[in-house]
């Protein structure tokens, strides 16, 4: 279990979270949503370890994070940033080859490494830009390359913050069904999204953010209501289901 205990952190003398806990299972997909500001993304860096909490803690298989040693926490734990810009002048092969980083021992590639990184782009169906340079790519097929630099790490936990920005409905579609594959494999995915259907559809576990707290949390049913989509978003949602079932929510334009 990936576990958040009670919480918080101030950024610039700002509280962004405030005594946040919740717990995130493997094998499972855990969603997190809210407006613009919420606190979202400082949470996944929390989990990730990639922000240091002011108080509580964040527990990985009863180890803190911030007490585990970082190889090892690099290779239970894959961060795809928010960001998905690259400005270094290097190729998709590469790039996704430095997901195998925490695994290296000397100089070169082992055979471990290289099935990692082909099963990687494969699944990302990235093969063909192997040796593109990234900075050449679309905005969308670096996303791409980007995922599959993180599945060739093979952590245990996929943290994706944003990972369908720019993402045409077809990628949109292969990056979920991507990790919710990886959850299938036992593997933990806690995602932030800004989709509600894509959230509703996919997740296990949603988590609503308001303001650094968490506002709502259960199963798509569960918080994928008119009222509380209206609290939090400060917007009012139509919510209806299509004919297998999928709720389908849109924002009233
Ligand atoms: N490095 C920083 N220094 C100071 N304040 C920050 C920093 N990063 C984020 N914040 C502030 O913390 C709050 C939460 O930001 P965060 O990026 O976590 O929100 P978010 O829910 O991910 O938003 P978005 O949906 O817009 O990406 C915001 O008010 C933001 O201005």
């Amino acid at each position: 279990m990936l576990i958040a205990q009670n919480i918080s952190l101030t950024l610039l003398s700002r509280q962004v979270l405030h005594n946040i806990s919740a717990n995130f299972a493997p094998g499972k997909m855990s969603i997190i949503l809210g407006p613009n500001g919420a606190g979202k993304s400082s949470l996944l860096s929390c989990l990730a370890a990639l922000r240091r909490v002011d108080s509580g803690s964040v527990m990985l298989d009863d180890t803190p994070l911030a007490d585990m040693n970082a190889n090892i926490r690099a290779r239970k734990i894959g961060f795809l940033p928010q960001e998905g810009e690259v400005n270094w002048d290097i190729d998709a092969g590469a790039l996704v080859a430095l997901g195998r980083y925490p695994y290296q021992r000397g100089w070169g590639l082992s055979k471990d490494d290289e099935i990692a990184i082909n099963n990687a782009m494969a699944a990302t169906k990235t093969e063909i830009f192997m040796h593109r340079n990234v900075a050449r790519l679309s905005g969308g097929e670096r996303a791409r390359v980007l995922m599959a630099r993180i599945l060739a790490g093979t952590p245990d936990w996929i943290l994706a913050d944003e990972p369908l920005a720019n993402l045409d409905p077809h990628y949109q579609i292969e990056i979920l069904r991507q990790l919710k594959k990886q959850t299938l494999n036992g593997k933990g995915v806690v995602a932030i999204l800004h989709d509600l259907t894509a959230a509703a559809a996919i997740a296990d576990h949603i988590i609503l953010l308001k303001n650094g707290e968490i506002a709502a949390s259960g199963t798509a049913a569960q918080v994928m209501q008119a009222q509380i989509l209206e609290d939090i978003f400060e917007t009012k949602f139509d919510i209806g289901q299509n004919e297998n079932g999928k709720l389908l929510i849109s924002c009233q334009y």
